[in-house]
């Protein structure tokens, strides 16, 4: 939230005092600390009950003044309300909010404690681990579920605000979590409000010129647009920067001069031509550029070229072709102007095929009874879902046990209807617009589909969480998707109600698995 830049450059930064290992939170035990950030210390913790895993973020209130506490309580009720209201498998999950009883540790005393997801690493660890000039391992996976959840914040009216790879957890599993809603401010009609905080590296350019009024600087979802053209440079790129500069300073400068058209864009050359075309989008020059490329747009534009066999190869870059790939800021204004999504998301589906000869485990096999049709938008679904056990032959699966493919399909007397059964007011709890039409509809096969894809891989982590056993998550998942995630958690297993769909589902996975 504080800039880290401008706190490694201070030589001598008090140690934040620290609770023990062991020290006793409400229900939770914490252990090591996993890292200090702008306004407090993240510990492993567990549950003292049934040892499940947590991460503990405790906010210290005591050094802290009048407004800098206003400050910090506001920034705690965004998150905690964040978390309640936007829950999603690509968005770390806030569970409690507790109070530091510890007298004898009087800087710690009373200080909030936020109980988390625990992630086993952060995409910045990785990234400073990385070496330069190509991808991080699973880069695509984790470009989707960045790509994932930020849509799925734009969609329920929140702009992140701090989107940074400091932000982005990476779980057991290959989960991908963004984390620190803080910064996360809802949308007021087109804009928020919010702290002016906020990290350099992943600040628009537009960012300096606005006034920071008494309600904070505006943000609106352009903004995490351009955080995300950021960060997938970095991932694409082993953590390089697309602005160049030795510091967050220079870079930050590097970027408005691009932004005024005085300086060229200078991607790395070795990235493929949809993935360029798609970070040049993002770093579209200012607000009204960047408007065209919504979060929806975005990930379903990655999800189109990191899914099936098409999905993009680095480009081989001769060694005397070895530069940087350089675009005016004009020119990327421009191809925005003319309603260029670089690319649209149709004529990328046109080009992902899911199924290849020798079927990648997990994919649809050519030979199955799955409408052709319906197989690339039944995989990008799936992919969409970085947990493993969401694969497209499942989410096959299970659409063949609900409605046999027929979009048109109907259970008037439990309210369920088309492709994936929905019950309307479930769906729109979850509703995703598969088909980028503007309009989130329960029977359109690909709005269905890629909602049913984001609840089974809710439902799929919601019973890791729960401890339940992995080889059974998924005949879990269809039991769950016929009941609910509390049901399948409190009998611990398939209700015996559900037992002959859920047989059905595992007949047609092994099926499609064969
Ligand atoms: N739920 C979690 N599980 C595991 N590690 C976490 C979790 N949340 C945060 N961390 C890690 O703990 C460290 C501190 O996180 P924190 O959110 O306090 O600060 P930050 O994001 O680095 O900076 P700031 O919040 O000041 O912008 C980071 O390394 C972060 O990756």
């Amino acid at each position: 939230m504080t800039t880290s830049e401008e706190r490694d450059d201070e030589l001598e930064t008090p140690r934040p005092p620290r609770l023990p290992e062991g020290f006793r939170i409400e229900g939770w035990e914490v252990g090591a600390v996993i890292g200090s950030g702008g306004w407090g210390t993240v510990y492993e913790a567990r549950a003292a009950a049934d040892g499940t895993p947590a991460a503990v973020k405790v906010l210290p209130t005591g050094s802290l003044g009048p407004g800098q506490r206003a400050a910090l309580g506001e920034l705690v009720a965004r998150e905690v309300r964040f978390s309640e209201e936007a829950d999603h498998p690509h968005l770390v999950r806030t569970h409690a909010v507790c109070t530091v009883e510890a007298p004898e540790l009087p800087a710690l005393d009373g200080a909030i404690a936020l109980v988390m997801d625990r992630a086993e690493a952060s995409l910045k660890d990785v990234l400073d681990a990385a070496e330069t000039g190509g991808p991080i391992a699973d880069a695509d996976r984790v470009l989707r579920g960045v790509a994932a959840g930020l849509a799925h914040m734009h969609d329920a009216g929140w702009v992140h605000g701090d989107l940074k790879p400091a932000n982005v957890l990476l779980g057991a599993g290959g989960r991908v979590w963004l984390a620190d809603f803080g910064l996360a401010a809802e949308l007021d009609g087109t804009h928020a409000h919010l702290p002016p905080l906020g990290t350099l590296d992943h600040l628009p350019p537009e960012w300096w010129s606005q006034r920071t009024g008494t309600q904070g600087a505006v943000v609106r979802p352009t903004a995490d647009i351009w955080a995300f053209g950021v960060l997938a440079h970095q991932v694409l790129a082993g953590g390089l920067h697309p602005f160049p500069g030795a510091t967050a300073r220079a870079r930050s400068l590097a970027a408005q001069a691009y932004a005024r058209g005085t300086a060229p864009l200078r991607l790395d050359a070795g990235l493929d031509e949809d993935m360029r075309r798609l970070i040049a989008d993002c770093l579209a020059p200012d607000h009204a550029a960047r408007l065209p490329h919504t979060a929806d747009g975005v990930a379903a534009r990655v999800d189109a070229i990191t899914v099936g066999p098409h999905r993009r190869r680095r480009r081989l870059v001769p060694a005397v072709a070895a530069g940087l790939v350089v675009l005016t800021a004009a020119a990327v204004a421009g191809a925005a102007l003319l309603g260029g999504d670089g690319g649209t998301q149709d004529d990328e589906r046109d080009h992902v095929t899911p199924t290849v000869t020798g079927t990648p485990a997990g994919e649809i096999p050519e030979d199955s009874d799955v409408p052709e049709a319906l197989r690339p938008v039944i995989a990008r679904a799936a992919h969409r879902c970085t947990d493993e056990e969401i694969t497209p032959a499942l989410l096959a699966a299970l659409i063949k046990a609900e409605s046999n493919f027929d979009p048109k399909a109907s259970r008037p007397q439990s309210e369920e209807y088309g492709i994936a059964m929905w019950t309307p007011s479930v769906f729109r709890a979850w509703a995703v617009d598969g088909d980028g039409d503007g309009d989130k509809d329960h029977m359109s096969p690909p709005d269905a589909i890629s909602t049913m894809s984001l609840y089974v891989c809710w439902l799929d982590q919601r019973f890791k969480q729960a401890g339940l056993p992995k080889k059974d998550l998924p005949a879990l998942v269809a039991a769950g998707y016929r009941t609910s995630d509390r049901t399948v958690i409190e009998e611990r297993g398939v209700p015996e109600r559900v037992k002959p769909h859920v047989d059905k589902v595992m007949g047609y996975l092994a099926e499609y698995e064969r």
